[in-house]
């Protein structure tokens, strides 16, 4: 009994204070909880009471291309804007960005973003009021609605990008794990680390696997999966010098050229036809089907300690320009995100 009325005293005390500052106290909620996953229970009844006893606006930021990429993109390129949310219809649902993923892919698809655009990339969000029953207040959610505090979404939005789908977390995503993983190792990087070399290169016993990037998102998990050893410069050292013959390279990228379309790739067209060397470009998503299965493996992997990842957090929504610009100079080991 006394345990109830000191939990109702407790729980007015809260009210009190989701009335009167609402997003105060949510962000001193979210900040409370316990590493990733906590019991949400009470504290998602705090909130539900709070988002749905009123509607909802929220003050959302996000970057929009200010000036079009020039070479390595600029702070100044990127400008930070206010805006309201919407009010919510059926099937709408109001996210909270919890990380950012920043990729070099944002570079390339930069050039087609004009002034006004709002900046791409994915991201993970808690859903803070909902008119949707597919996902309800308090769902970790994966989304593609770029560089934003929080946006309002449909649950039925198709996005361009295969792997920017509007989605929940994975029911059996272990809940020790940080959701921003998703963004990173048991993700769309982790995804075309997996299938690059699995279904790509498909090695085998006592084959050598040179990974190139390797400090990266993509490339450290590569290594990790092929126990490689890591090769140096990849046009010149291993492809002229170190491939065996028969050798293949399973090509996904080329971050050193992203902001200089100028420079071309070096192809060593003699090595590759006097080693026999099969060269195959892919694109991570075109395996989008089985990445489920995939990224239940890679976290078990990580859960039973036979992976490691690192994670470079940018902490804050304004570093997000940094953070890209990071990327795309090599500032990063592991995959970046943004803690918002
Ligand atoms: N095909 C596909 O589906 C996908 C392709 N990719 C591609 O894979 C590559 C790696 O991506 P990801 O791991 O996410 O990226 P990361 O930023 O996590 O890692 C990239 C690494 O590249 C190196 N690097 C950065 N800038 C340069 C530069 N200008 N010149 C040379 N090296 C540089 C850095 O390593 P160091 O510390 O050694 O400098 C960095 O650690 C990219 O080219 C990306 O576009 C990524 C995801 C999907
Ligand atoms: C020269 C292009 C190199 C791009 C390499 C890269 O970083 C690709 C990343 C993709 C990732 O798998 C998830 C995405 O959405 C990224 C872009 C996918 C582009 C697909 C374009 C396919 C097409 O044009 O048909």
């Amino acid at each position: 009994m006394r345990c109830c009325t000191m939990y109702a005293k407790w729980f007015t005390l809260q009210c009190v204070r989701v009335t009167n500052a609402v997003q105060v106290r949510y962000q001193d909620t979210r900040e409370n909880v316990p590493k990733y996953y906590p019991d949400l229970r009470i504290k998602e009844r705090l909130r539900r009471l709070c988002w749905t006893s009123s509607s909802t606006m929220v003050k959302a930021k996000k970057f929009v291309i200010a000036a079009r990429f020039d070479g390595l993109p600029k702070v100044s390129d990127f400008q930070l804007v206010e805006e309201d949310t919407p009010e919510l219809k059926n099937g709408d649902l109001l996210c909270e960005t919890l990380f950012i993923s920043v990729d070099p892919y944002m570079r390339l698809f930069g050039r087609s973003l004009k002034e006004g655009d709002t900046m791409i990339g994915e991201v993970v969000s808690r859903v803070i009021e909902s008119k949707s029953q597919k996902y309800p207040v308090g769902t970790t959610v994966l989304a593609g609605y770029g560089w934003r505090t929080h946006a309002v979404v449909h649950e039925d939005d198709k996005h361009p990008l295969p792997t920017a789908q509007l989605r929940a977390v994975p029911a059996d995503f272990p809940k020790e794990l940080s959701p921003g993983l998703l963004l990173g190792v048991t993700g769309m990087p982790g995804m075309t680390a997996y299938f690059g070399l699995i279904d790509v290169c498909q090695p085998k016993s006592g084959e050598t696997v040179f990974v190139n990037a390797a400090a990266g998102a993509v490339g450290s998990l590569v290594g990790q999966i092929a126990k490689i050893k890591v090769g140096g410069d990849f046009s010149v050292s291993v492809l002229n010098n170190h491939m065996k013959d028969h050798g293949r390279v399973a090509v996904c990228g080329s971050i050193s050229t992203y902001n200089n379309p100028e420079v071309k790739g070096h192809y060593f067209f003699e090595t590759i036809i006097t080693k026999r060397l099969k060269l195959q470009g892919f694109i991570g998503a075109e395996y989008q089907a089985e990445w489920p299965a995939a990224t239940t493996q890679v976290a078990k992997w990580i859960v039973e300690g036979k992976v490691k990842h690192k994670e470079h957090v940018a902490n804050g929504f304004d570093q997000t320009p940094q953070a890209l610009i990071g990327v795309l100079t090599g500032k990063n080991t592991g995959k970046a995100i943004v803690k918002i």
